[in-house]
């Protein structure tokens, strides 16, 4: 092994019963570098993140770090390795300082506030959250957000020679992007290995000096900074006859004139924000954007009945008569055809207890219920496959748990359970989180067929790059409430970005989006 070569994986294969998650993966990283894994949902990443944290044992191959064989994940620990899963694993009772300590002095065994992890600890979280936290403050007691920073600032604080992030900007948003990115970058400086899992490819194409591609649990191939592109890495992580689809398939058609089929009127998000107005036109795709907490989340959780806004009014068109019904509630949305996605799978999407199929068609039951009321499941069986095949959604057997699938086809699971409800309008809150870029593709195409078709989409995202060259509109939120809406032209990063920040449009501002320090 030479100097330079922290990670060495060699023949490794791995299989969870039937499935091979890994048949051949060969893997190599060096110091101070970035190096990104790459692949389709279900091509085996998170498999080989675990493999190399010593969670999981390899069926065969050799797995080297640091120059040590990794068996078990105290081991993994000892050579200088920590890893950021996709999964936030706090203790809810324990205090922040605690939490981050978490197994470095045994488990709640800190020696009190007293020294150098104190302030290591408050200078490490602030830096990454924005601003000071109180760290005798108990975990349960704050946002997700926090708490997220809270199991990032743990691996960090552990100063580690190899740091496996798996998905894990997959949540934040474009401030806290940046944050991790400068914190990404002073570890890369100071010789750390860095290893990222990520479908946001502009993160990759930003940070990553080298990328792994893996297709089907196969390593296929290695690009140096250079060759990094959308192209190159849809080329190699996607079979050619599983090939994603071209953009003109789903390219934005400016459909903002067309007689709107929901409305909201005086619309609060939040009880000092100011209340506005929204109309989503028929057959339109709406982006909506914003920073974190800026008031978009409370919007479209309103517009889906998941969630009572402060004041205002939420309507939507009936297509037999035209009348305009007020909507509230959940079931008042459902029944006027609104249908929701999240991006929060584990807190609002799936049921972890539940199959694969029952998780899908769970929302058509109550339309397919025969005498007695049972489900008439055969009936559903082939709306079941016609959403597996057009999503590409990896499956073994339709009745497996669908915690047995990889992280993005748990998500594509709740986006055919969208579009098996036939609805109007699809609301989607950040649904490609954890999704793959040919699937991504894939998602865009079928929206655009759906709006083609009459329907409408109001579709959040965390990321810039999605709506460009897709969105008919993008909404900007700011400060609680519909900031600016943007077309044509306008849809680009700058314009975005400068509405997200509150620039009104004759500021000139620059931003440093790749400002990483
Ligand atoms: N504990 C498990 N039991 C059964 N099958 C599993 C298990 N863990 C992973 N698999 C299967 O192994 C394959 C690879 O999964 P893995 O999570 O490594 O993929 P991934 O590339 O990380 O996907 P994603 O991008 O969706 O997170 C998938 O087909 C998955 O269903």
């Amino acid at each position: 092994m030479d100097n330079e070569t922290t990670i060495r994986m060699a023949d490794v294969a791995k299989s969870f019963g039937e499935t091979k998650a890994l048949k051949k993966c060969d893997f190599e990283a060096r110091a101070g570098e970035v190096h990104a894994i790459v692949g389709e949902n279900g091509s085996g990443k998170s498999t080989m993140a675990k493999i190399m944290s010593g969670v999981l044992h390899p069926d065969a191959g050799t797995v080297t770090i640091l120059g040590e064989q990794i068996t078990s994940p105290v081991a993994a620990k000892r050579v200088g390795l920590a890893t950021i899963f996709q999964e936030v694993l706090v203790a809810e009772e324990a205090s922040v300082f605690d939490n981050l300590f978490v197994g470095r002095d045994g488990i709640f065994r800190s020696e009190g506030h007293s020294g150098d992890r104190w302030l290591e600890a408050e200078t490490i979280l602030a830096r990454l959250v924005g601003k000071p936290v109180d760290l005798d403050e108990v975990v349960g007691r704050l946002p997700l957000s926090i708490k997220q920073w809270i199991v990032i600032a743990r691996a960090i604080l552990r100063n580690p020679k190899v740091l496996i992030l798996d998905e894990s900007s997959a949540a934040l948003d474009l401030d806290s992007t940046i944050r991790l990115h400068g914190e990404i970058d002073r570890m890369r400086a100071g010789g750390a290995t860095i290893l990222i899992v990520t479908h946001r490819i502009a993160e990759l194409v930003r940070i990553a000096d080298r990328a792994t591609i893996l297709r089907d649990g196969v390593t296929v191939g290695v690009l140096e900074k250079q060759e990094i592109t959308e192209a190159n890495l849809l080329a190699m992580m996607t079979p050619s006859d599983r090939r994603a689809s071209d953009a003109k398939h789903y390219a934005a058609k400016g459909r903002d004139g067309a007689h709107a089929i929901l409305t909201a009127r005086n619309l609060a998000t939040h009880r000092s924000a100011a209340a506005f107005d929204f109309d989503l036109p028929r057959g339109a795709i709406v982006g909506v954007a914003g920073l974190d907490g800026q008031g978009q989340d409370a919007f479209v959780r309103a517009v889906a009945g998941i969630a009572q806004p402060f004041g205002g009014d939420v309507q939507v068109r009936s297509s037999s008569t035209g009348k305009m019904t007020s909507v509230g509630t959940l079931d008042e949305a459902a029944r006027a055809g609104i249908s929701y996605v999240s991006g929060d799978r584990k807190r609002e999407g799936i049921f972890p207890q539940q199959s694969i199929f029952e998780n899908l068609a769970i929302g058509v039951y109550r339309k397919n219920l025969g005498p007695l009321g049972v489900i008439r499941k055969p009936l559903l069986k082939p709306m079941f496959k016609q959403e597996v095949d057009r999503l590409r959604i990896k499956i073994g057997s339709p009745s497996n748990k669908i915690t047995s699938l990889s992280g993005g086809n748990q998500q594509k699971v709740l986006i055919g359970r969208a579009f098996a409800n036939d609805p109007k309008v699809i609301v989607l809150n950040d649904p490609a989180r954890g999704v793959d870029l040919g699937t991504k593709r894939d998602l865009y195409r079928e929206l655009r067929i759906f709006a083609d078709k009459g329907g409408s989409v109001i579709y959040l995202s965390s990321e810039i790059e999605e709506f460009i060259g897709f969105a008919d509109r993008v909404d900007v939120f700011f400060a609680g409430r519909l900031f600016r809406s943007l077309s044509g032209d306008d849809i680009a990063e700058e314009p975005i970005l400068a509405a997200m920040f509150g620039q009104s449009r004759d500021t000139s501002v620059e931003f440093d989006v790749e400002r990483t320090a």
